[in-house]
């Protein structure tokens, strides 16, 4: 196509890029131009008038019009003077990038040409421009602007500078029939020529950009705020492209930088991405997604709707890698200490049975709720600084690695009102691979965010079992340090609220509490000395709500109830008296879960040394051989025994039910545990005392015996 050009035509620093340009496009020669070089060599520096009496020589040799200006386009009345004392009228303005190279350090240098002396041109143009009513306006900006490129920031600043002018004038000439386009040319120039291969250079020739701009320059051509790269006879237009995204804060929340981390997939996915034109189309979309945020419900607003449908949604998966540091700064964390030499196992990873403790179970899990992965589901809108930690349940489904990479994956269970506050039930689901590990339920009380017409119950909620309405069978008691919730934080759970007395403040605490997962840790392993002689295997699941808060350094004391393999716990403060984990329990696996035996004897051996031991130990209760335990003429326990089948039953309280039990024991170990010298749990768990057969049989015996030595 041959495009005809009835104008004024300025250009300024032409550079190689149009100094030949007269050569091959007629259109220069039927134009009026002004043509302006500063003349520089490519750093900046010297001066000379050649490059613009060149391509003034060049069009008017083809027969056109044209004058140079030798000013620094800074003085862009100059110029326009220049354009207007010649032709009396103003056209179009082409920039041109026939800039010096320069160091990094020279920004002004570059930005006063590139930017501001496009700005000034420009408006010393401007009002002429309106008053003609027709305009048009090149800027020429650089891929360097629009990609970046190494080494040429200040280059690359004020060359996308002019695009967002060009996009501001594209608007603003509109009305005035005055257009502004930007481009982009690849072209071999006074810039380039040093640093491209020459072949390379004559294939990026001038001759395949300005037909381009003359092309946008024509009076038919609507094209108006465009961008454009052009080079070797290619040109290609550019646009701004917007993912969906993803909108990381829900009502009342804070906004944070773990939800946009979080989402960040979603930002950046360019499926059914829109392409905006204009800022109006840009603030839409804010406005759309505050109006979505404003009509979220959600726990703290008025949520039945929302929040009902924040139940069953997944949060994030989250991937924990751990190894010996995370296990012992937890079992820190929850007060193990060298003091006592049973602790060494959890503390020292050159401990032959060096073993994590069970309760860190919780600690992968924690990771899918703390960083952010709450605070994404809709529907949920918490408010973090009324959150406390209402209850929790841990089971294991194996002991616990010392190290290495779990994922875990979190589910709304359910949300509760309950009046004061709002229940938020989150199962977490926490593998090794595809093998599940562990599961937690998390129970998130929001102070203050009940009320909503919610349920008040869940058959999802993993129940609070009481104590039995005795005294307690055993109580440790432990103190927490001044330290104790700056140590337990290091285990993942950064809550302000465990360290900020101002953050503490803001949710009605005169100090920092403890996390509830540290008194929580606590009480676990006292069960688990207590009644599993610290074996992290015997662990099975754990229960528990948290009740008042724990301070930093108070004592807690924790009381216990053996009932089987389940043992009742309930915490107190020592100080205070006041209860503050309830309802709580520690589920163990069987102690004679794979003894072994290696000999056996029915109950008529025990029946029959126990009978050696005395007339007051044991008596012939029926026909049947029996026998009962007594001291100072109280019974502990009957025992009677078929001595055909080898079964027996016992009768007493608690004990009583069908025995099917063989044990293994030397006489001296035996009379040792009968006379209470040996502890019956020690011996068992030494090996001493082995059990084979109805397990719950096995645990029975421990407490008989246990019994008999108290009385
Ligand atoms: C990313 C986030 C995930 C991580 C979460 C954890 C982050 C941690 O950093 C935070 C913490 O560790 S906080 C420290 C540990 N927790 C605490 O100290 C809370 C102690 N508990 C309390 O203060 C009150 O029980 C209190 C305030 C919870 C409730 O007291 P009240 O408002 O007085 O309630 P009450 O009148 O007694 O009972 C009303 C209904 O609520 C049920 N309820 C009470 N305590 C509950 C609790 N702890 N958990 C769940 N439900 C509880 C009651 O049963 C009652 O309901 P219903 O009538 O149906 O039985």
């Amino acid at each position: 196509m041959r495009v005809e050009i009835q104008c004024v035509l300025i250009t300024f620093n032409v550079g190689r890029e149009l100094q030949n340009a007269p050569h091959y496009c007629q259109s220069f020669a039927s134009c009026c131009n002004t043509v302006n070089d500063l003349g520089g060599d490519i750093k900046g520096g010297g001066k000379s008038s050649a490059a613009a009496d060149k391509v003034v020589e060049e069009i008017r040799a083809k027969g056109g019009k044209a004058v140079a200006n030798y000013d620094s386009v800074e003085d862009g009345e100059k110029l326009i003077q220049t354009a207007l004392d010649a032709f009396g009228k103003i056209g179009m303005i082409l920039r041109d990038r026939s800039f010096a190279r320069t160091s990094d350090l020279d920004w002004d240098l570059i930005h006063r040409v590139h930017l501001r002396g496009a700005f000034m041109v420009t408006r010393a143009a401007w009002n002429h421009m309106k008053n003609q009513k027709f305009g048009r306006i090149i800027m020429t900006a650089s891929t360097a602007g629009i990609y970046g490129n190494f080494g040429q920031a200040n280059y690359s600043a004020a060359k996308l500078g002019l695009y967002g002018l060009a996009n501001t004038l594209a608007i603003e000439g509109r009305k005035y029939n005055i257009h502004c386009n930007t481009i982009a040319p690849t072209a071999g120039s006074r810039l380039t020529q040093s640093v491209m291969p020459p072949d390379l250079v004559e294939s990026m020739k001038p001759e395949y950009v300005a037909p381009l701009v003359l092309w946008l320059c024509h009076e038919q051509c609507k094209e108006n705020g465009g961008l454009f790269e052009v080079g070797g006879g290619w040109i290609g237009k550019l646009r701004w492209e917007r993912s969906q995204g993803h909108i990381v804060r829900h009502k009342n929340q804070r906004m944070t930088p773990e939800a946009v981390r979080d989402h960040w997939d979603n930002i950046c996915d360019f499926t059914d991405a829109a392409k905006p034109v204009s800022i109006q189309e840009g603030l839409q979309m804010v406005v759309e997604v505050l109006s979505k945020v404003d009509s979220e419900g959600g726990v703290s607003g008025n949520p039945t709707a929302s929040a009902a449908s924040a139940v069953g949604q997944k949060l994030p998966p989250t991937s924990f890698s751990f190894s010996h540091t995370q296990c012992i700064i937890y079992a820190l964390g929850v007060g193990m200490s060298t003091k006592d030499p049973d602790h060494l196992r959890f503390l020292y990873e050159g401990h032959e049975d060096f073993s994590c403790l069970p309760t860190f179970g919780v600690i992968p899990s924690q990771a899918a709720m703390m960083d952010g992965g709450l605070a994404s589901v809709p529907g949920l809108n918490i408010d973090f600084t009324r959150v406390l930690h209402g209850e929790q349940y841990l089971e294991l489904y194996k002991p616990l690695p010392t190290s290495g990479t779990l994922t875990s994956q979190a589910t709304v269970a359910d949300v509760l009102d309950k009046g004061s506050g709002a229940v938020i039930l989150l199962d977490v689901n926490t593998y090794s691979g595809d093998e599940l590990v562990c599961y937690n339920q998390w129970s998130v009380f929001v102070v203050g965010a009940g009320g909503f017409g919610g349920k008040r119950t869940s058959d999802r909620a993993k129940a609070l079992v009481p104590p039995p309405n005795r005294a307690p069978d055993a109580v440790v008691t432990d103190s927490t340090t001044r330290d104790q919730a700056a140590l337990y934080r290091l285990s993942g759970d950064w809550n302000p609220l465990h360290i900020d007395p101002s953050f503490a403040a803001m949710g009605g605490f005169k100090a920092p509490i403890l996390h509830g997962l540290c008194s929580f840790g606590f009480a676990a392993r006292h069960v688990l000395k207590q009644y599993a002689n610290n074996d992290p295997s015997r662990f099975k699941a754990i229960k528990v709500r948290f009740v008042k808060p724990v301070l930093p350094g108070q004592s807690l004391q924790t009381e216990m109830w053996k009932e089987g393999n389940r043992i009742h716990i309930q915490c107190k403060v020592k100080e205070t008296d006041a209860v503050v984990l309830s309802g709580a329990y520690v589920d163990l696996h069987g102690a004679a879960e794979g003894g072994g035996l290696q000999s056996e004897l029915v109950f008529a051996e025990i029946g029959r040394r126990i009978k050696d031991l005395g007339s007051e130990l044991v008596k012939k209760v029926n026909a049947v051989f029996g026998w009962e335990i007594t001291k100072n003429g109280k019974t502990a326990a009957q025992w009677t025994i078929d001595l055909k089948s080898g079964t027996g039953s016992l009768h007493k309280g608690p004990y009583s039910g069908k025995a099917d039990v063989t044990f293994t024991v030397s006489d001296e170990d035996f009379m040792e545990v009968v006379q209470g010298k040996l502890n019956p749990q020690k011996a068992f768990f030494a090996g001493k005392l082995k059990v084979r057969g109805n397990i719950m049989m096995s645990q029975k015996l421990e407490v008989i015996l246990k019994d008999y030595a108290k009385l």
